[in-house]
């Protein structure tokens, strides 16, 4: 059994818990309840090898203004920085973010922060009320070599499962790199980490 731990973060309101629960139910829920952090874990299988996957859907209001995120940079193995087109705040908290991370972890290695992080333009329905272009998303992922794409947690169900697929495949190819960084096993860190911050967990 193979251990993926994917954090999804962004401003508040950008769409983390649709996409995470869009993704594990099928399901577009219309309002969540964001006063707590949560992870979800769901076990699956892909191209054959069995997951357990955890999913990190960080309450955006404490990091607004910190940005530290040094708890979640360690317990995660990819990443999904979501932003709201609509909403041109977000994008620049979403652009605060990929620096953030990227600074982190350039420090340890380069081809691993290129591949495991997925910039989600979110809210593609509203684009009549679109604020940020498809091209700043773009560029942005091209200047932090992240992949990119647009969708809606709301309408989108196939493009939200494509793009988890993706985030999954390309952090466990990054695994054997990461097993050599990582001192001893993630699970004593992450069961570290939950008692800390007493996280709720959640089986789909
Ligand atoms: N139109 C539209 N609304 C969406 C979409 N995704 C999420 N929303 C709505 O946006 C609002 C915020 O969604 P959440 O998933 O709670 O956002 P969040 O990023 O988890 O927010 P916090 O928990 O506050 O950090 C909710 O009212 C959702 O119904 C989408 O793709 N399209």
């Amino acid at each position: 059994m193979t251990e993926v731990k994917v954090a999804v973060l962004g401003g508040s309101g950008a769409g983390k818990s649709a996409l995470a629960v869009r993704f594990l139910t099928r399901r577009f829920i219309g309002e969540y309840a964001s006063s707590a952090d949560c992870i979800y874990t769901k076990h699956l299988c892909l191209d054959g090898r069995q997951i357990h996957l955890e999913i990190y859907d960080l309450c955006s209001q404490p990091q607004q203004g910190k940005l530290s995120l040094t708890d979640e940079l360690h317990w995660a193995d990819g990443f999904i920085i979501v932003y709201d087109i609509s909403d041109r705040a977000s994008f620049a908290f979403a652009k605060a973010l990929l620096y953030r991370i990227r600074e982190s972890h350039l420090a340890v290695c380069k081809k691993m922060v290129e591949s495991s992080i997925f910039l989600v333009g979110n809210k593609q329905d509203l684009c009549h009320m679109r604020e940020v272009g498809w091209d700043e998303g773009q560029k942005l992922a091209i200047e932090n070599k992240c992949q990119f794409c647009e969708l809606s947690a709301a309408e989108h169900y196939q493009e939200v499962v494509a793009m988890f697929t993706k985030v999954l495949r390309n952090t466990t190819s990054n695994f054997k790199v990461k097993e050599k960084r990582r001192p001893s096993g993630s699970k004593s860190m992450a069961k570290l980490i939950n008692n800390v911050f007493g996280k709720r967990r959640k089986s789909v």
